[in-house]
């Protein structure tokens, strides 16, 4: 058993990357690196090896939760003489901005989806529930953009219960990254899926008291983790990646930060970084880590190092 300091048994079990990968037992790969380079983020250098020594041994324990939870309704439909509908097995993904939940989320979407049965799962990101950039303004919260002030989050709590009630379909908002705003009109529609992704910065934040959170709703959830350090620099890297694709966009509302040189993005970058995401990520996101059934620790190079599964 490991042990959190003084004495004091903790109530993770924790593995080394090599502990981990055996895990995997016997999973086969099932992604062709073509779909490993459609799924990778922007200057993420995620590639199979990480699939294969950290991915593959997930999937299969997520699979296991799947099967774990048909068990279970099993139990409650056999206690109450009838049968119990299934409902979607929710994943919460969270984690800061530039830590990689959105590669990691595409990924465990793909494996699942071609596990057995080839269940159906969907993936929906919180941003779409960002407020527009107008309400933003009015309420002075454009420096705020990924706190959880700046997102509507009745509308959260009510799709994700919608979908674990069984709703045969229902729609969410799109947030369109280019612009840095919500596309007014637009939505994603899901179908009752077997399987529901939600990624977010603030999956994991805790109730008001005698309220219900995001997280009371979630089957299983995972917290990306890093250094502090280490993100920033993943941050500012991405910021120059994508200075030489998406800003060079005259749509894009980085387009400013294309024109200006190195040193001036690199100063806008890491101000972005310091009054923005590290703040949010210190007083927000870090704080819920420990509500996590599952933490993914990358070391600098971005590769998980450390994985710590919660005892159930
Ligand atoms: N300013 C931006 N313009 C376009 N795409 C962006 C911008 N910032 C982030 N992205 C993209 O949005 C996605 C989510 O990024 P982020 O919220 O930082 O989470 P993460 O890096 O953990 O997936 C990533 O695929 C990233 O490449
Ligand atoms: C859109 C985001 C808030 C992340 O949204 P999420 O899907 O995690 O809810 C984030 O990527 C972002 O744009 N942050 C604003 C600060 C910045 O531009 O760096």
């Amino acid at each position: 058993m490991t042990s959190i300091g003084g004495g004091v048994p903790s109530p993770y079990v924790e593995f080394d990357r090599e502990s981990w990968r055996a895990l995997r037992a016997g999973t086969p790969l099932s992604l062709s690196p073509g779909e490993l380079e459609e799924i990778r983020g922007l200057a993420d250098p995620f590639d199979i090896d990480e699939v294969e020594d950290v991915h593959l041994s997930l999937a299969r324990l997520l699979r296991l939760f799947v099967a774990g939870d048909g068990r279970l309704r099993d139990t409650v439909s056999a206690f109450l003489g009838e049968a119990v509908a299934p409902t979607p097995f929710i994943i919460g993904v969270a984690g800061s901005v530039a830590v990689g939940k959105s590669t990691i989320s595409r990924l465990l979407r793909l494996l699942l989806a071609r596990g057995e049965g080839e269940p159906v799962v969907e993936l929906v990101s919180t941003d779409g529930f960002l407020h527009p950039n107008a309400v933003l303004a009015e309420r002075g919260l454009m420096q705020r953009k990924g706190f959880p002030e700046s997102y509507d989050r009745r509308a959260l709590l009510k799709f994700v219960s919608e979908i674990k009630a069984g709703v045969p379909e229902t729609s969410v908002p799109m947030y369109e990254p280019l612009r840095y705003d919500i596309v007014s009109g637009a939505r994603q529609v899901i179908r009752r899926p077997d399987i529901l992704i939600v990624e977010g910065l603030n999956v994991l934040q805790s109730a008001k008291p005698g309220g219900l959170a995001l997280s009371d709703l979630f089957d299983f959830s995972i917290y990306v983790d890093a250094r502090v350090d280490d993100i920033r620099q993943w941050y500012i890297d991405r910021f120059f990646a994508l200075r030489r694709t998406i800003f060079t966009d005259e749509r894009s509302y980085f387009h400013p930060y294309a024109q200006v040189d190195d040193d001036e993005a690199a100063a806008q970058a890491e101000r972005f970084w310091r009054d923005i995401n590290e703040v949010n990520l210190v007083a927000n996101i870090l704080p819920t880590r420990a509500r996590a059934t599952l933490v993914l620790k990358k070391d600098r190079d971005h590769r998980v190092q450390r994985v710590r599964l919660r005892r159930i």
